[in-house]
């Protein structure tokens, strides 16, 4: 790893146009801040009080089917609905308003509360892939965005531990896929490719920072990355949307993430918590236009820090100067990640060990 890298520095996102503060040698100070508590230790496979769960009544009265793949149903408590007055021009330029209308989804991954992502099957976690498709080419006929995300863990704010993310759909542009977009935009009509797919030649090349990669994908530990063990997953070819992801690509994606999602359990063997989201390019009214600047990606935001139970706080500095993360995206490749998967002591797995050899 290059001599400059041992000292602080500043890293340009050209995805969202700022820059992030590496100081590589803060993780040596001693804490005593926050410690999170243990995750829960052990998730029933099914939980009869457990309104995700197939069979089980929701909040709202309706009964689940007793679903044996994805489930997905409209959020009983949702951010976004379909009709909302329009709150009518503003009286001065500083208390603007607009309308937000939209769909808030939940998708539940699998019927079983004691799997995750990297637990399933890869043909179960391709059914999960097709609904994202199927959800984005649904929800995106009418609405200019439509944000796939998962909260996993308590520790990411997630309120129920059966696997499921969630999938929001609005009639505006978020502020973060704007950013994306007009930085995407940007690079494309000065360099004339999209932004992304050059980034993933170079890094395919570098290998300074490849976390896990096949044919069709890559992941990195991003150039730029905030998070300690944030991750970018790539696709090889240029694609605009997941609904345009070939019947191998979505194969080869199932594979991958079940390889990166593993890696993470096993960092600190622990159900690694992380946010995660799709951005591709917009829809709706977008489908008309001309969206090669776009490429498809995904964002894996991990809050741990040094153990299962330190995490990084994004306040201070983070909020008032500009992000500051401790260790390199190098020293991360470097120090855990090309270890690959840890046996781990079959006898303690709470999991079915089916999927995991
Ligand atoms: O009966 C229920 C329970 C939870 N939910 C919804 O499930 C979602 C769970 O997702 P999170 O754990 O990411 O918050 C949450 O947004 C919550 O509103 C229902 O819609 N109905």
């Amino acid at each position: 790893v290059s001599r400059t890298f041992q000292h602080q520095h500043l890293r340009y996102n050209p995805l969202r146009d700022s820059w992030v503060l590496v100081s590589a040698h803060r993780m040596k100070r001693p804490w005593a801040g926050q410690v999170e508590k243990p995750a829960e230790e052990h998730v029933p496979r099914y939980d009869p009080c457990n309104p995700l769960c197939p069979g089980n009544t929701r909040a709202n009265g309706e009964v689940n089917p007793h679903y044996d793949s994805t489930f997905v149903f409209e959020n009983d408590f949702p951010a976004l609905q379909p009709d909302a007055p329009d709150p009518g021009p503003h009286q001065h330029p500083l208390f603007q308003s607009k309308a937000a209308r939209g769909v808030c989804k939940v998708m539940c991954f699998h019927p079983w509360s004691d799997v995750t992502l990297p637990l399933m099957k890869k043909e179960e976690v391709v059914k999960v892939i097709d609904k994202w498709a199927e959800l984005v080419e649904e929800l995106g006929a009418t609405y200019p965005w439509v944000q796939i995300f998962e909260n996993k863990g308590a520790m990411m704010g997630c309120s129920n531990p059966h696997p499921h993310c969630q999938v929001w759909a609005s009639n505006f542009l978020p502020n973060e896929p704007a950013l994306s977009d007009r930085c995407q935009r940007a690079y494309y009509q000065k360099h004339g490719e999209p932004l992304l797919l050059e980034y993933a030649k170079q890094e395919a090349e570098k290998k300074e920072r490849v976390v896990v990669e096949s044919s069709d994908w890559l992941a990195v530990v991003p150039y730029w990355a905030t998070w300690p063990y944030q991750t970018l997953l790539l696709p090889r070819r240029h694609v605009l949307r997941i609904s345009d992801l070939t019947k191998d690509e979505r194969e080869d994606l199932a594979d991958i993430m079940k390889r990166l999602l593993t890696k993470y359990d096993n960092l600190f063997e622990v159900s690694f918590p992380y946010s995660m989201g799709w951005h591709g390019a917009p829809t709706g009214p977008y489908l008309e236009g001309d969206n090669s600047h776009w490429q498809l990606h995904a964002h894996y935001y991990p809050p741990l820090l040094r153990s299962a139970l330190v995490k990084k706080f994004m306040v201070g500095y983070e909020m008032l100067a500009l992000e500051q993360r401790d260790l390199t995206p190098e020293q991360v490749i470097s120090t855990t990640w090309l270890c690959e998967i840890r046996l781990l002591d079959l006898s303690d797995m709470r999991f079915d060990v089916r999927s995991y050899f």
